[in-house]
């Protein structure tokens, strides 16, 4: 299959790498990167050097850096391209699909996150933004718990591939699925994508607890009913309560709450050394979408009358209304309350 992924940070080039090294399936796979000099240097270099940097390009994978339009070109050559995937953070996704709108093959993003509100409107998941601006797109999401450095260097992982069409589903399993890479289908897209999104927000709160030493029962706590919130909002977007247990449910919350490779702990952790959101953010090199993800999801809870007191604590400490030990007071000063999801 011809691949194309579009945006070479660390999360696009680790599944480029992943799919060209494929050998249940050969593929031909393009890294599409907006600066030239780093598309020829990575070509040159046969690494990300950036992003990736121990992680060595198979054959297989070419980094291009073609103007952005060409997409479209590429587009009418559709029967040579199998799969398109937009590997971009959230903020880009939206300009990419207009770009790829009229393809006729499978695209998926692997964006976790909401879009920043527009205007007085409230954020957008991936396939709202997709609805609104490529609606003929057959289109799909591939999420689950997965750091680009294990993804990048081989080490088992398991993902979920989900879209409303099945040749969009089969399309990245027959990309992806590896001897180190399994992708589950899944057709519950709305599930998927707040999972991915929701429980970025979370790490930042298990960071925060973490480096705040409030101890391992603490982290537990928030996990589970971390996980309540998911799984309430979830289903008043209309998604379906076991997606929450599986791999962009529970699995992702547990993977990014937990692991030291996630940005979004990372933010967390850094928040509760006293650094400031802006300090905390420009030591990462990396976006770290629940920072711009949290007052939209709870905007959306807000307005669909949604409980996630951890999401608002959050955004009540990104927004600098509450120092950290004034979020954890509050969580834990609410009154006794009956364990519902
Ligand atoms: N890094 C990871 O382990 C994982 C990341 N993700 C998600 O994937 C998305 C991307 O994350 P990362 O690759 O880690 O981010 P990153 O911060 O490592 O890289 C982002 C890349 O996107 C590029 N980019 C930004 N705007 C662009 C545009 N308009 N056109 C083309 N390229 C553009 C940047 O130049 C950069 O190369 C995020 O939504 C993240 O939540 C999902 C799973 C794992
Ligand atoms: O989505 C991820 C793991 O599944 C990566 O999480 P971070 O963006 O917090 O690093």
């Amino acid at each position: 299959m011809k691949i194309i992924v579009i945006g070479a940070g660390a999360w696009g080039t680790a599944l480029a790498i992943s799919a060209a090294r494929n050998t249940r399936n050969r593929h031909d796979v393009t890294l599409w990167a907006r600066n030239a000099e780093a598309a020829s240097t990575m070509n040159a270099e046969r690494v990300n050097a950036r992003y990736l940097p121990d992680c060595s390009f198979p054959a297989g994978l070419t980094v291009s850096s073609a103007p952005l339009r060409d997409l479209t070109r590429l587009g009418e050559g559709v029967r040579a391209v199998g799969l398109v995937i937009i590997a971009t953070p959230m903020a880009a996704l939206r300009s990419i699909l207009q770009l790829v709108a009229d393809l006729e093959c499978p695209v998926a993003w692997l964006c976790k996150g909401f879009e920043a509100p527009v205007a007085e409107g409230m954020g957008l998941l991936g396939h709202e933004v997709q609805h609104a601006v490529a609606p003929r797109l057959l289109a799909g999401v591939l999420s689950g718990p997965s750091f680009a450095q294990e993804v990048a260097t081989g080490m088992p992982t398991a993902l979920v591939a989900a879209s409303a069409h099945e040749s969009v589903r089969r399309a990245l399993v027959d990309a992806f699925h590896s001897a180190d890479l399994r992708v589950y289908a899944n057709d519950d897209v709305v599930g998927v994508e707040v999972g991915g999104a929701v429980k970025n927000v979370l790490a930042i709160a298990t960071g925060l607890c973490d480096g705040l030493n409030l101890g391992l029962n603490a982290r537990a706590a928030l996990i589970t009913r971390g996980l309540a919130e998911i799984t309430r909002l979830g289903m008043a977007l209309g998604a379906k309560a076991e997606t929450f247990m599986g791999l962009s449910g529970l699995g992702d919350l547990v993977l990014t709450a937990t692991g030291d490779l996630s940005r979004n702990r990372k933010v967390g952790l850094a928040l509760a050394q006293g650094k400031t959101l802006d300090q905390a953010v420009a030591e990462l090199g990396h976006v770290a979408e629940g920072v711009y993800s949290a007052r939209t999801v709870w905007q959306r809870a807000a307005s669909l009358g949604v409980a996630m007191p951890i999401t608002q604590g959050v955004v009540d400490l990104l927004d600098g209304k509450l120092q950290a030990h004034q979020a954890v007071m509050a969580l834990m000063g609410r009154g006794p309350a009956a364990e519902v999801y």
